[in-house]
Parts: C-alpha cells; structure tokens; sequence
C-alpha cells in the first residue's frame, strides 16, 4: 500500500480549459511537498482538488490507500491555510486556534492553544482580536488553528504572498522548522522558489497543468529535467562545453549536455574572462549586472554595488547540466 497521499493521474478541466493535465504525484508521510508554477500553472486547482473543494475530472486521489472521493472536505482530516488566513474577526486569538478542538475537554483545549501559540512564537497572543494582529501574525494564528486538531496532512495555499519580501523569508524558515518540528505532512503552493526550496523535502513544478519535474531541491537546481524547468528555475542561458570551459568552467558534460547559466553560476573574479554589461539593477540584496556571454547569449551575475565600468571579469562556477 502507498502511504500518505496519493494524486494519481489527476485531471481538473474548467470547461474547455484543462487546468490539471494527468498529474501524479506522491506526498510521503511526514515529508513537504511544494507546487511551485507560474500563475495559471494549476496549482491551486490541484490542492483544492487535494482539498476536497474541486471536483476531478478523471484520476483519483488517495490517503493511505483510501480513495477519497466518497469523503466529504471536513472529513478528510487536512488542515487549510490560505494566502489571506481567513480568521474569523470576532472571536479571539485563542478562539480562533481552539476552533477544531471541539471534542476535547475545556482544560485540554487550552493547553492545545498554549502550545499551539507557542509553537507559532505567539506566546500570550491569545486574548487578541484578529484585527490587532499584523498580517504576519495573522498568518502564524491560521497556521497554529489548522494545526492544532493535529490533521493528517496540511494544505497551504500561497500562505505567504500577502506580505512583503523581508517578511516572507522570515515566516518561511518559521514555517519549514515548525513543519519539521511536527513532522507534518504538507504540501506548500508557492510561485516562489525561493520559498519552495526553504519550505519543501521536494518541489513539484508545474507548467499549464502539468507536471514537470519533481525532486529535492538540490537536485532541481543542479540536474533540471529539460530546458523549460531549467529556464523556469532561472537559467536563462545554456552553453556547450567548449564554450563553458572559455568562461572557466573545469567540469565535463556528456554527450548531448549543456550547462546552463543561472544567477548565481558566474561569479566577479579578477583573474576571469571578460565581458560586456549590458544593464545593471538594484534587487533586495545585491546589484544583478546583464552581461553579454562571448556567443551573445545575456546572463546575470550579482555585485555588491554599483560597478563604475563598461564590462566586468567573472568565472563560470558552476551551473545545471540540462539535456541539450
Ligand atoms: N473557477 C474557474 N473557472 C474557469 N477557469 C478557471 C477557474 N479557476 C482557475 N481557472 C483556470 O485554470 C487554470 C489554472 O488556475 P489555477 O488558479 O489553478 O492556477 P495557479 O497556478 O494556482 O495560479 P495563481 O498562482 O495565479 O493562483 C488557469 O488557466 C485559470 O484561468
């Protein structure tokens, strides 16, 4: 028997359009999975189809073996967090957690919410109103109230793309420690790959419905299935080896390889191959220079500053070995 859950060959069509194309996908107990896509890829379609929420087309979804299709959303035992938590505005912090817990005895619930509140760093948070929170907190409350009827798996819809860069970083270590933590079980949407790599056991990479790849972070960054995963994680140029080992490179590829160049495969080196900058852009942690590869192919390399010069010496480091 498969454990956990179980997408196989799922297919969610919206009249004409075909949102999920025959996915299958495996989420193993204990273990994250993100989907990561562009918007429209499917994501959401596929978690609320996980959900209970969306009705399939064709395919079956599974926990345990269990086909869940016969089981109504709240039977299902997943807990939900979207993008804008949906607290619900009257009741308190601690309410709100307590929500899912029901069945058990006033003294339990309160210690569940306790730890709960703990667990998320919001220790005496409890007699809040949602509105007195900020959208952080409000996020790290859904979180606390979807787990603390302990569900079998969690489902989280962009939980975090309401708020700003900074704190999205912060909030998804916060997230991938208390995950782990728990040792629940989730499966994470993000448009974000940065996220996804910091939240997720293996990501998921969807392109208009279907499934692209799936694989540990790592192992998407160095050995991309094809050149639209490749390109989609980031590496917008793609070099043979001769022309790799011209800007440095001291690895091989096999026959009917190419490398491809991401953000941070060439590197500023005195001693490297010069090359023309075509443009330089201010991003949250560094300047990105466009540069001009000797074929004419444009990559990026990061600077700490502003460079004062028409061209700058950079080495190839490293890169992902793609089908050619
Ligand atoms: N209720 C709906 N009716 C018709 N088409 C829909 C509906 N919901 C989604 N779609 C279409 O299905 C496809 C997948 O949408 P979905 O929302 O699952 O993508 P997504 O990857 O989650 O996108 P985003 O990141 O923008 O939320 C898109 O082409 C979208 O236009």
């Amino acid at each position: 028997m498969v454990t956990g859950l179980e997408v196989r060959g799922v297919t969610v069509r919206y009249g004409d359009t075909v949102a999920v194309d025959d996915v299958s996908l495996h989420v193993e107990p204990g273990t994250v999975v993100a989907l990561l896509g562009a918007s429209g890829s499917g994501k959401s379609t596929l978690l609320r189809a996980v959900a209970g929420l969306q009705p399939l087309t064709s395919g079956a979804i599974a926990w345990d073996g269990e086909d869940l299709a016969p089981v109504k959303v709240h039977k299902r035992n997943f807990g939900l967090v979207f993008q804008d938590g949906q607290l619900f505005p009257t009741m308190d912090v601690a309410r709100n957690i307590a929500y899912g817990l029901g069945k058990l005895p006033k003294d339990q619930q309160r210690a569940r919410v306790a730890e709960m509140l703990e667990l998320v760093g919001l220790a005496g948070y409890g007699d809040r109103k949602p509105t007195e929170l900020s959208g952080g907190q409000a996020q790290r409350v859904a979180l606390a109230r979807s787990l603390a009827p302990s569900p079998r798996a969690i489902l989280l819809d962009e939980p975090l793309s309401a708020l700003d860069t900074g704190l999205r970083r912060r909030l998804a270590d916060d997230l991938a420690r208390i995950l782990r933590e728990t040792g629940t079980t989730a499966v994470h949407v993000t448009h974000d790959h940065q996220e996804a790599y910091t939240v997720a056991d293996r990501v998921a990479v969807l392109h208009e419905g279907r499934l692209l790849q799936v694989d540990a972070p790592e192992a998407l960054r160095e050995r991309p299935h094809n050149r639209q995963v490749a390109a989609f994680l980031g590496y917008r140029a793609f070099v043979v080896e001769a022309e790799a080992h011209r800007l440095g490179w001291t690895g091989r590829l096999a026959t009917g390889e190419v490398l491809g160049i991401g953000p941070a495969s060439l590197q500023l080196d005195p001693a490297g191959v010069e090359l023309p900058i075509l443009d330089q852009t201010l991003t949250l942690d560094d300047v990105e220079l466009k540069v001009a590869l000797p074929d004419g192919q444009t990559a990026t390399v990061a600077s700490p500053s502003k460079l004062d010069a028409t061209s700058v010496r950079v080495t190839l480091m490293g890169g992902a070995v793609v089908p050619a």
